[in-house]
């Protein structure tokens, strides 16, 4: 019997997070129902077909009502509406989460809405793919990742106890910060690299002198890790930058430093400055490893194709 059972758990966009949320709780016999439901009817019959629920609802104040589990898993910008459209149907009692990537501009939008009596409690899975859709979610996305809770003040820690033992048994280890760090470190180790891999990429399919077939079939492993980053949903990471701003810039004008001193170092030879800043970076590759949150190939939970 898994630690966390619910009796109704309701999904609110059934796209890769959603999906394999469903994919998890079913595997798990985490919620005797699941209810879903997603703005477009196309995913919606899309996800009766695959099976993922138990009942289909086009409303989503509708799938809500009576639910003990409320998980929204849509591109962070519609979190607001979202709640709006949700808010009046939610039992008291009942746990409201997210899955967003940014998350002091999910409290913005959410928080104001929940009606007192629910406990709202912000979350953020650190697993996923650059698949988009309710095909590509699977069961094990969530084993041996990181979820992040960020409650804010005055929440009821038996709630916040009872949806971190939910991440658990989805294979997650939990740790619980507040929203502006959470965006913080977000925005080094998630929200740049994207940002990276989308830039270069771009460049690359910009330049005159080298043609398009050249940069495909001459591609480096190097850039193919970036083109895969690069082929992430680009609604949800419009959404990741216009959410995450602030913080977002700040990492992007150290980086844009970091750059210009690399630059220096090349283009006045200094062989001393580039072998330093290596050896560092390569320890902590190391140290990721080490750490066990690595495999031999740098595939963050990649599906299987
Ligand atoms: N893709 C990834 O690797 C990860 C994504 N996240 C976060 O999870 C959330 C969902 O991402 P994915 O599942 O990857 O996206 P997805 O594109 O696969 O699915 C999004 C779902 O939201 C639905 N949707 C969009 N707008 C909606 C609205 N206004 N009302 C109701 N449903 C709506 C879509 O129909 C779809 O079912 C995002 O906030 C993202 O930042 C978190 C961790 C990893
Ligand atoms: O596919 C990858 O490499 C990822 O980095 C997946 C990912 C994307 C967004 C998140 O908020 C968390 C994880």
């Amino acid at each position: 019997m898994p630690s966390a059972h619910f009796e109704r758990i309701a999904l609110i966009g059934i796209g890769l997070i959603g999906s394999s949320l469903a994919r998890v709780i079913r595997d798990k016999g985490l919620a005797r129902d699941i209810v879903i439901s997603t703005r477009s009817p196309a995913t919606l019959a899309r996800a009766a077909e695959l099976g993922l629920g138990d009942r289909y609802c086009a409303d989503a104040g509708e799938a809500v009502e009576g639910a003990d589990l409320v998980i929204v898993s849509v591109p962070v910008g519609a979190s607001e509406a979202v709640a709006q459209a949700i808010a009046p149907h939610l039992k008291p009692g009942a746990i409201l989460t997210d899955v967003g990537s940014t998350k002091a501009s999910v409290v913005a939008q959410m928080a104001p809405h929940v009606p007192a009596g629910v406990h709202f409690i912000p979350g953020h899975p650190i697993a996923g793919t650059e698949h988009s859709g309710p095909d590509a979610g699977f069961a094990s996305l969530f084993q041996n990742r990181w979820c992040i809770l960020t409650p804010t003040e005055g929440t009821d820690p038996e709630a916040i106890e009872r949806l971190a033992a939910f991440w658990r048994d989805c294979g997650s280890n939990v740790d619980v910060m507040d929203p502006q760090h959470h965006d913080l470190v977000l925005a080094i180790v998630s929200h740049l690299p994207h940002i990276i891999a989308y830039n270069i990429v771009g460049t690359a399919d910009d330049l005159e002198t080298v043609t398009k077939s050249e940069v495909i079939k001459y591609s480096a492993s190097g850039f193919r890790d970036f083109t895969r980053l690069a082929a992430s949903d680009p609604t949800m990471w419009r959404d990741v930058c216009l959410h995450n701003k602030e913080a977002i810039l700040e990492m992007l004008a150290r980086f844009s430093e970091d750059l210009a001193a690399l630059q220096r170092a090349i283009r006045w030879g200094d062989g001393q400055a580039l072998f330093d800043l290596f050896t560092r970076t390569r320890g902590i590759r190391r140290s990721i490893i080490e750490a066990g949150q690595e495999t031999a190939a740098p595939d963050f939970g990649r599906q299987k194709v």
